[in-house]
């Protein structure tokens, strides 16, 4: 497996989609890795690693997508998961679910299950390793990285130190102990 997995999510389209959808175009299912793409006389067809139809449920994509990078993550390996699409497309719903503050098992997005899959693996590790969990929040708006755990630090620089890791200068960190206080403490801030 290449050290990058690109997935698609299909959502189901909301009643007004539905209504507004137009015949000539039309995408399906060839296997879980590829789709066909029609529009008119044009076919054209889309290959990842894996491809997450309607149905898909949001532990389908945590344990393809998330989990090994958790796992390596225990063992000390860096990994990043990003979403990407147009706006409407679905990507809060696949980190969040519903809400962060959601409880349904089922609709919990990825954010929550990484969270309790981090301390899972920790917990089931040797004794040996300590383990210091961090978390810090930002975003990037107008090309400027703000800290959301601290709304002064409004341009946070990001710089690389001599072992090639990327940092973000003087970002807030707050040390977690176990799944439930890191949404607290970040809801705490957020608000
Ligand atoms: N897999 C899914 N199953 C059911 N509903 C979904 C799914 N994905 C998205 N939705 C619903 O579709 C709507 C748009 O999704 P969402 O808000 O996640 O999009 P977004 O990509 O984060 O948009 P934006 O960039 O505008 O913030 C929401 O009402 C969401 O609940």
């Amino acid at each position: 497996m290449s050290n990058i997995t690109v997935c698609a999510r299909f959502r189901p389209m909301s009643s007004k989609e539905k209504k507004d959808s137009r015949d000539n175009i039309s995408i399906s299912s060839l296997n879980s890795e590829s789709f066909v793409f029609k529009e008119e006389k044009e076919e054209c067809t889309f290959s990842f690693d894996k491809v997450f139809y309607e149905e898909s449920m949001q532990a389908d994509v945590y344990e393809f997508l998330a989990l090994p990078i958790v796992k390596d993550a225990v063992k000390g390996v860096n990994g990043t998961i990003i979403t990407y699409g147009q706006t409407g497309a679905g990507k809060t719903y696949s980190v969040e679910g519903t809400s962060i503050l959601e409880c349904d098992e089922q609709k919990k997005g990825l954010l929550p299950r990484v969270v309790d899959g981090l301390f899972e693996c920790i917990k089931s590790a040797d004794e040996l390793t300590k383990y210091t969990v961090k978390l810090s929040m930002v975003e990037i708006y107008m090309e400027k990285v703000r800290d959301l755990l601290d709304l002064t630090k409004d341009n946070i620089q990001i710089k690389e130190n001599k072992m090639q890791e990327i940092l973000l200068s003087g970002v807030t960190e707050i040390t977690i102990s176990d799944p439930g206080r890191s949404f607290a403490k970040s809801i705490w801030w957020d608000s």
